[in-house]
């Protein structure tokens, strides 16, 4: 199937922000997703104790614990495939700036957006992406582009934005490429990969989303963004207004993630749990939505190079520590991605080496 069945335009799907300016006691039927009722309960009493670790940058650089700090680090990226991030280094100025502009971007009207609304056969812009015809709509308008290397920007998008919110987001997209390139380093150190394996993340691509998830009359009927794993490196996640709403899935139960205010969650995505030949996991998440106040995220998804190879590292495998997934190209494994619908991780499962799958 191409792209163009695929997607489509914002002006077919409407806007949640506007649906929302009229009365609206129930939800339309194409946001209802039955299978929220299916999902694995959360169980509070269980997951009271469950708390997502806490890893902070300047101890892993500077601290006289930085030896402890990188073994939390490790465990974490086993245990959980998600960490909170403090102590990061992002300039706050950056961060409040941005809060401001992305708030005002969403904030403008429909005509404005709709400037950048995703083209026919494209992912990037404004609007809603449909992976496939069953899909339910997502509770959640997005601004979606790519962002690094330089050349693979689209010239209606970044360079169009209004220029208070195109140079603190040049001013972001450095900072946050700073940092996913030194947690990349720290990664490495902690699975003992050899250096020049990961040399493929070098300035690597960055994607950003950006989404706004308003609030909603039945929020236990919708999802602000469907159960999936990221087909990224990492991704750097800056719950930006400070209401909760991410959730995790650990041990069959969903476990919700609380803000902590100047932290950023980081999590594993597909192409490191290969690489680390699935000693790093990327974990599933979805985004719940409220009915009291809009939430508002962005999340930075750090990949390779596109024209490089990703599979198990060389130095993580041997005759007793097979590898478990494919190689395949970054390219092509991004293309097969995006057409898909989001399912949890049944993308990844198709790079797993066995019996069944060989052929594919
Ligand atoms: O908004 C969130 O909390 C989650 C965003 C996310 O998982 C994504 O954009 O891939
Ligand atoms: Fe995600």
């Amino acid at each position: 199937m191409v792209y163009s069945e695929l997607v489509r335009t914002f002006e077919e799907v409407l806007s949640i922000q506007e649906l929302i300016k009229k009365p609206l006691t129930s939800v339309p039927e194409c946001y209802v997703q039955q299978q929220c009722h299916n999902q694995p309960a959360l169980f509070p009493d269980e997951t009271l104790s469950q708390e997502l670790p806490t890893i902070s940058l300047r101890k892993l650089i500077h601290g006289e614990d930085t030896e402890l700090e990188l073994q939390k680090l490790d465990s974490a990226c086993r245990d959980w495939g998600f960490f909170q991030l403090v102590e990061h280094g992002i300039s706050p100025a950056v961060l409040k700036t941005l809060k401001d502009e992305v708030e005002g971007f969403f904030m403008l009207p429909l005509e404005e957006k709709m400037k950048y609304k995703v083209l026919p056969g494209d992912v990037e812009g404004y609007g809603a992406v449909i992976r496939s015809d069953d899909t339910k709509l997502d509770w959640g308008d997005r601004l979606f582009f790519k962002t690094n290397p330089r050349s693979i920007r689209k010239p209606h998008l970044l360079p169009q934005l209004p220029s208070s919110f195109r140079s603190v987001l040049e001013l972001y997209i450095n900072e946050v490429q700073d940092l996913g390139m030194r947690i990349m380093g720290l990664l490495g150190e902690a699975l003992k990969i050899e250096k020049r394996e990961l040399e493929v993340f070098e300035d690597g691509i960055q994607n950003l989303r950006m989404t706004y998830y308003p609030p909603c009359p039945e929020p236990e009927l919708v999802m602000g963004l469907s159960a999936h794993s990221d087909a990224s490196g990492i991704t750097i996640l800056n719950q930006m207004n400070g209401v909760n709403g991410l959730q995790i899935k650990k041990d069959g139960a969903w476990i919700p993630v609380n803000v902590i205010s100047d932290a950023l969650v980081v999590n594993i995505g597909d192409i490191l749990e290969i690489m680390s030949n699935g000693a790093y996991k990327s974990v599933e998440h979805r985004a719940t939505v409220n009915s009291e106040k809009e939430r508002i995220s962005i999340a930075m998804f750090y990949l390779p190079k596109l024209e490089s190879e990703i599979g198990p590292a060389v130095s993580l495998t041997n005759p007793e520590n097979p590898p478990l997934f494919k190689t395949t190209g970054v390219d092509k494994y991004v293309e097969d991605y995006f057409t898909r619908k989001l399912d949890g991780k049944s993308y990844l499962e198709r790079m797993r080496i066995s019996d069944q799958n060989l052929s594919i």
